[in-house]
């Protein structure tokens, strides 16, 4: 009957050219999670979870009028998914108006950690963040403490580097420089250069950052005495083939030589034990079997074939987990509710009693999900498991693992460095005695 029926609103970057239209995976991985939880007869037992989205384009305006529709519209709804920094920026920063928990699958803004303007936000997409203590930890490993930053003046990227700012103040690690580009990153690199900067800490979208390989290309800075950081979710090839049309006058050898040796870091958002059973029953491959299969039935059945994958595919347990995360906090609150009396389909968006049972069940959250261990900080941001890896040969190999809540590094002593040692942060001047 209807009233066993629990509702979710969901807004999905489907559409639209700005942003991340992520939602292309992630809601059919939602769609996933929905099926496997109302198909459990030991969660929300005799009732059905319902998801009523729409496409947001990643545009926060839109996302607006999508979130109105949902809560002025029946059936009502008991919490909100959404994906994109801005969007979730939007919602999140009006949900509270009506108590709502807001779960973002896709969103890596730092501005996000923030209680005051987000009093209800979870998300199971890890921080921008989530990269730097992962950084700090490689350069106490190799011994660097004179660092240089090169960014592009991106939401993201500046209050990513606030926070590298503050954590290599308290690790003692000195930045020598800070650059910052808009599109053009021709004179930032030049500038390093003329500091004599060594390991460089580079945050830019991988547009920019085929423009930075060709500076760095022509500026020398590669090769046996440099280290560069970049962010480890650029797709694998991100810099081979031609991109003369992107203003990048580099060759293709030119910028495998640019790129030989550099290190990425990124949050891990599938379990890396891939054949691990997760709460769902499913390990990641059967998982991904499914995912695949989802996307066939959908429109992406030509683009799978030719090994293209939608936008958000790496993302897409993030959504899955976020339904289970939705469901077992339901669970709980229902139990809770029982004995208060109260039921959790009652909630209307003015019942704060019910929706702080929401937010502590969700707070609490704990399970083995596809995409790891779901657990979220007192901020509502995702503990994540980040990978190191590093180019050699052109191609990506894993260095190891760090988890930053228990200061562990999983190395695996697969580095290599173009002259045989590590290199310096800074000239040594030999003193001849
Ligand atoms: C790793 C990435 C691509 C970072 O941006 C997220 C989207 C956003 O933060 O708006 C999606 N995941």
């Amino acid at each position: 009957s209807s009233d066993n029926v629990l509702h979710i609103g969901g807004i999905f970057p489907i559409n639209g050219k700005g942003g991340w239209q992520g939602g292309q995976a992630c809601e059919p991985a939602a769609s996933l999670a929905l099926e496997d939880v109302n198909k459990r007869n030991d969660i929300l037992a005799g009732y059905t979870l319902q998801l009523h989205w729409n496409d947001s384009e990643c545009e926060p305006g839109l996302a607006a009028s999508v979130m109105y529709n949902l809560l002025y519209n029946d059936p009502q709804k008991l919490m909100l998914l959404a994906g994109c920094s801005t969007v979730c920026t939007t919602v999140a920063e009006a949900a509270k108006m009506w108590n709502l928990v807001v779960l973002c699958y896709g969103a890596s803004s730092p501005a996000l950690s923030d209680r005051n303007r987000f009093p209800t936000l979870f998300r199971t997409h890890p921080s921008a963040t989530v990269h730097n203590p992962t950084r700090i930890k490689l350069m106490k490993k190799f011994g660097w403490s004179r660092i240089a930053i090169l960014q592009q003046a991106e939401e993201v990227f500046i209050s990513t580097v606030e926070d590298l700012e503050n954590r290599c103040k308290e690790a003692d690690i000195e930045i020598m420089t800070r650059q910052s580009f808009l599109s053009d990153p021709t004179d930032a690199v030049r500038n390093l250069r003329r500091q004599d900067a060594r390991i460089i800490v580079g945050l830019f979208y991988v547009v920019a950052a085929r423009k930075v390989l060709c500076e760095i290309y022509k500026n020398q800075l590669y090769g046996k005495q440099y280290v560069w950081f970049f962010i480890g979710w650029y797709e694998d090839n991100w810099f081979k083939g031609n991109f003369t049309d992107d203003g990048v006058d580099c060759s293709p050898r030119e910028m495998e030589i640019a790129a030989e040796g550099h290190l990425t870091t990124e949050a891990l958002m599938w379990n890396q034990n891939t054949n691990q059973r997760t709460i769902s029953g499913m390990t990641v491959d059967d998982f991904r079997v499914r995912l695949d299969a989802k996307l066939r039935e959908g429109k992406y059945n030509e683009s799978l074939s030719k090994g293209l994958y939608p936008v958000g595919y790496q993302e897409a347990p993030l959504a899955y987990d976020a339904v289970w995360a939705v469901a077992l906090a339901f669970n709980k609150t229902m139990e809770k509710a029982l004995e208060n009396k109260r039921r959790l389909k009652d909630f209307t968006y003015t019942d704060k009693a019910i929706a702080d049972d929401i937010y502590s069940a969700m707070n609490s959250t704990k399970f083995l999900g596809i995409s790891g261990d779901v657990a979220f900080s007192s901020y509502g941001d995702r503990i994540a498991l980040t990978q190191i890896e590093q180019m050699i040969g052109q191609k990506y190999v894993v260095l190891g693992y760090y988890e930053t809540t228990t200061d562990n590094l999983t190395w695996i002593n697969k580095e290599q460095w173009i002259g045989g040692k590590v290199p310096q942060d800074r000239t040594i001047v030999k003193r001849v005695l």
